[in-house]
């Protein structure tokens, strides 16, 4: 079964109906998107901005929709208790007078929705950079318990074969602790879409073929996550053959524990993250859904400016598998 699949059945079979805010609502792609998402019953979509101009893009367009809210942060009533929320949620001291300019913003607007429990989730990044898109979530909705950082991952699908890279989005030059907590942030979005996670920690050496500050940091780094999570099968440093070719692992590795399986990618920065996503997307047609937020307290997620009306679609169903998790461990 496809990730979507899977992932859809978790959210049309639960009974709550989860509510995604998009703030790029005059965006032909989210659009299309939140109209298909709606009309099959799997999410209420909240659109962000100017309700004349989204209605009139809806009408051209011939776009149906079964629910739908249309809210424009500019005219938005309850601002006043957004802004009383915002100085809770900040922990920075923002005057009063700026936070409302700030709130005109929709990204930052849509940010405190989800903050303030009137939206379940976010996708935006359509036509915002990573930065704009994330930026609000760092500094209003934090990580959740026991994270420092947040990392951006990318499930990648090609018929049978899933695999997790990260971190592809957010973490210039992570340390090795900083690499360690992603990749245990990657098994939690890896059991998501159940795959059986063995992780490996990505360099140009494999076990000291070569030499250096670079190859020390991912060496570190496995060795930290080996010992804050045993259970785990994970190796490093390792290159990507011999993470990936089990006949390269026997030779370059042979006492590795993933023995040439991994499915869960942890790069070392982020120039080496992002390229390699890229490049398996477009030379390797992959499909790339991310980057997917890993370590929020609540579910947000980007979208790469080079997204098609399908990318967002299945992050926003990824989005509310987010929220239906989050709700599951809630409870429990
Ligand atoms: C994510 C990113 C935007 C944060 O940068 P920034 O806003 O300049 O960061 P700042 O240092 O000003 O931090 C803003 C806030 O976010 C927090 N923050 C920054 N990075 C964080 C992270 N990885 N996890 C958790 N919090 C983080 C900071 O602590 C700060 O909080 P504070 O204001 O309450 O003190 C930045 O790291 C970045 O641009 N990354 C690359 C994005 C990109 O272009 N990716 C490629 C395409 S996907
Ligand atoms: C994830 C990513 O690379 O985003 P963009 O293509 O928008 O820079």
């Amino acid at each position: 079964m496809s990730v979507f699949d899977l992932l859809k059945n978790k959210v049309q079979n639960s009974e709550k109906k989860y509510q995604i805010v998009f703030p790029e609502g005059n965006d032909l792609r989210i659009l299309n998107a939140a109209s298909q998402l709606s009309l099959a019953n799997i999410i209420k979509p909240i659109l962000l901005g100017n309700t004349e101009k989204i209605t009139n893009i809806i009408r051209k367009n011939n776009l149906a929709f079964n629910e739908l809210a249309i809210v424009d942060p500019i005219h938005y009533k309850s601002k006043k208790a957004m802004v009383q929320s915002f100085v809770k949620a900040r922990r920075k001291n923002v005057p009063q007078a700026d936070i409302a300019e700030i709130l005109n913003e929709p990204n930052y607007f849509g940010t405190m929705l989800v903050e303030m429990g009137l939206a379940d989730g976010m996708v935006s990044g359509a036509t915002h950079s990573t930065a704009e898109t994330v930026r609000p979530a760092l500094q209003l909705i934090h990580t959740s318990e026991g994270m420092k950082r947040v990392s951006g991952s990318f499930i990648m699908e090609r018929q049978d074969e899933k695999y997790i890279f990260a971190d592809c989005a957010i973490n210039l030059e992570p340390d090795s602790a900083t690499l360690a907590e992603i990749a245990y942030q990657s098994v939690q979005t890896a059991k998501m879409i159940d795959i059986n996670p063995k992780v490996a920690f990505l360099s140009f050496s494999t076990k000291g073929s070569a030499k250096g500050d670079m190859v020390t940091k991912v060496k570190k780094a496995a060795a930290l996550f080996h010992k804050e999570h045993p259970e785990i099968p994970a190796d490093g440093e390792l290159q990507f053959d011999a993470a990936f070719v089990p006949a390269v692992a026997a030779k370059k590795a042979p006492a590795s524990a993933i023995k040439g399986q991994a499915n869960i990618f942890i790069f070392p920065e982020l120039q080496s993250g992002n390229i390699s996503y890229k490049i398996a997307q477009r030379l390797g047609n992959f499909a790339a859904i991310g980057p997917i937020l890993q370590g929020l307290q609540k579910p947000v997620n980007d979208l790469s400016r080079g997204a098609s009306t399908q990318d967002v679609y299945n992050i926003a169903i990824l989005t509310a598998a987010q929220a239906l998790l989050r709700d599951e461990n809630n409870e429990a």
